[in-house]
């Protein structure tokens, strides 16, 4: 429940005035709707169901007072006019405050989404290492939904408990110890329905991990798909999909089952309470006939409302771990936070390197409650303007020395320096200004190559895209594509071939006008003859930026001006391409002479 009242707390920040004045709204609509119940008894009297004495209902009297001596049709015809008025009058202030409470709802959802993408854009690196994508996707797709129906029901239940509330205020008025034993029946029955809502809320913490486990799986299906079919696991992944689906059968079935027996439970008692209060009015308390007329009509009304706030509670229960993992997302962002987005937007000018980036003593690790350090004893200078190759077994750790020397991670220990000044949270984001990154696993987004471009260049005109492409040997086949450069890349760029979608992103990269440019084996799916053309590019940009290049293909670095060579994540040599080549016992050597055996 705390979870729920935090969010309360937070749609009261939010909505303020507009909260206030749609409890307002909702405490006259009771109000209008229970005088409205009290103008029925002279209506029924003038009528003549029964021989009423209205003055003895408060309200009524004040009505009925001034009309005594009229004809009965005008007398009649005033109390109805009223009557309709009323009624006019609740069903106008129902309508806006419907309004009122969606707008509310969806504003603050609209609100918890920005926050949580926001959020997300904040994090560091080290947050997404940890976070499995798909449970983010399960926040923001199944659970922030989940809490919308929450807060809906929250709003909902305080709606009926506040009616309920002026209701019963009613009803005491005309008949204490009436009412009072009614209520005392009521609370009993909702202490004995507690077991509902704990009941409810274990449900709820399947549900969430059973939808947790649905888009966890869908995602890695989805992405294994061609493992999958090529590697026949079809029969695995459908026993695995049909338990699942199973499973989230039985959890909806379920907390419906719990619903139908708590609602059952309801209605036989509200049998039971009509007998013993009609019981009780006539024979222990003499109840005027108006009086009773009135409380009837009041608690006919009241107690289907009963039974809406314990099925209200439920509902509200089962959507509780919905909430939780919302606020433990929070908590992980808070602590994960880089910076705030608007000071990342702030941060305009690309850092400007003189001299270069250094490694001082720099130690890290992934887990820091596991031993195996990832990289340790770094000291490393990457001189600016030159092209330095970082090279290794695979698991050597380069890919996580790129990530240390682009801010992405921070060292454990030891510092990482630009231009002899350490490197701070701020001059880490305008580092990231002046970086054009090309990953292992080039990613284009399922929109046009045009589109592609110009999420790294914004106002790239149509010459420097072709020049780009054409400076990374990809114009010939772009010219060959369908619709040219507005072609659709499909999911994650399968429109195109391995080596075509690393050309395509280095295209981009190149847009960007970077001053350092990483590369990270960004040239391992193209063939000799696009590669050599590549070569050459870079070779024309040697000079004008620093260029980080991490290449297993030892030939692909020739031209490189310092090769680091990486061993158990730490530096085992370091120096020119020609030098590190004749030490003919050292690691560089060794790979070198593989590569050869392998080429023959
Ligand atoms: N997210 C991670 N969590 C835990 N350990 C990791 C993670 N990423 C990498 N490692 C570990 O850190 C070490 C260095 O990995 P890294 O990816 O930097 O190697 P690499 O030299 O780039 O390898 P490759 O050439 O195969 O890409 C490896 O032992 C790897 O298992």
């Amino acid at each position: 429940m705390a979870q729920i009242l935090i969010f309360v707390k937070k749609l009261h920040e939010f909505a303020g005035f507009k909260l206030h004045i749609n409890l307002a709204g909702m405490i006259v609509i009771s109000l209008l709707e229970g005088a409205g119940i009290f103008l029925l008894a002279p209506m029924l009297s003038m009528i003549g169901l029964f021989d009423s004495n209205s003055e003895v209902i408060p309200i009524v009297s004040w009505i009925v007072e001034p009309l005594n001596g009229w004809p009965d049709g005008i007398k009649l015809s005033v109390i109805l006019g009223i009557f309709i008025s009323l009624l006019v009058f609740q069903a106008l202030l129902q309508r806006y405050q419907t309004n009122l409470n969606e707008g509310i709802e969806q504003g603050f959802i609209r609100h918890l989404r920005l926050g949580i993408y926001e959020a997300l854009l904040q994090s560091d690196w080290s947050f997404f290492l940890k976070k499995r994508k798909s449970d983010l996707i399960h926040i923001m797709t199944s659970e922030l939904p989940r809490v919308s129906y929450g807060i809906y029901q929250s709003l909902r239940l305080m709606t009926t408990f506040l009616f309920t509330f002026v209701q019963i205020g009613f009803a005491l008025w005309l008949s204490a110890p009436l009412t009072a034993s009614v209520l005392i029946c009521g609370l009993a029955l909702a202490v004995y329905s507690r077991k509902f809502i704990r009941k409810s809320k274990t449900i709820g913490d399947q549900t969430t991990s059973l939808s947790q486990s649905y888009i966890a799986g869908m995602t890695d299906h989805f992405n294994g798909i061609k493992d999958i079919k090529s590697n026949m696991m079809e029969r695995q992944h459908m026993t695995w999909f049909r338990s699942l689906c199973y499973r989230m059968e039985h959890n909806f079935v379920q907390f419906t089952r719990l619903q139908s027996v708590s609602q059952y439970n309801y209605k036989v008692a509200s049998g039971l309470l009509v007998a013993l209060f009609v019981f009780l009015s006539f024979i222990v308390f003499h109840v005027q006939a108006e009086k009773l007329v009135i409380i009837i009509i009041i608690f006919s009304r009241l107690w289907p409302k009963f039974s809406m706030l314990q099925s209200g509670w439920e509902q509200i229960a089962t959507t509780i771990p919905a909430f939780k993992s919302l606020l433990d997302l929070e908590k992980e962002y808070a602590a994960a936070k880089e910076m705030n987005l608007q000071d990342i937007y702030n941060i305009e000018n690309p850092l400007r390197i003189n001299q270069g980036i250094e490694c001082r003593n720099v130690y890290y690790r992934y887990e820091t409650n596991h031993s195996a350090y990832a990289l340790q004893d770094i000291n490393l200078h990457i001189p600016a303007n030159r092209m330095t190759a970082i090279v290794g077994k695979s698991g050597a750790g380069k890919s996580t020395l790129i990530d240390l020397l682009i801010g992405l991670v921070k060292p454990e220990k030891g510092e990482v320096f630009v231009d002899g000044n350490p490197l701070t949270i701020a001059s880490m984001f305008s580092l990231r200004r002046a970086i054009s990154y090309v990953s292992q696993d080039p990613f284009l987004f399922h929109a046009s190559l045009r589109e592609n471009l110009q999420i790294a260049a914004p106002h790239a005109s149509e010459k420097q895209m072709w020049e780009a492409l054409r400076f990374t040997a990809s114009d010939d086949f772009v010219k060959k594509l369908p619709q040219g450069l507005d072609t659709d890349m499909g999911d994650r760029g399968l429109r195109l071939s391995g080596g075509e979608r690393q050309r395509i992103v280095l295209a981009r990269a190149i847009l960007r006008k970077p001053s350092i440019l990483v590369l990270d084996e960004a040239t391992s799916a193209l063939d000799s003859e696009n590669e050599a053309k590549i070569q050459e590019a870079l070779e024309l940009l040697k000079g004008t930026m620093t260029i980080i290049v991490i290449a297993h293909r030892l030939s692909t670095i020739r031209n490189a001006d310092q090769v680091v060579v990486l061993n158990g994540g730490r530096v085992i040599q370091q120096g020119g391409y020609q030098q590190l080549s004749l030490e003919r016992d050292g690691m560089f050597g060794q790979l070198l002479d593989y590569q050869a055996r392998a080429k023959r």
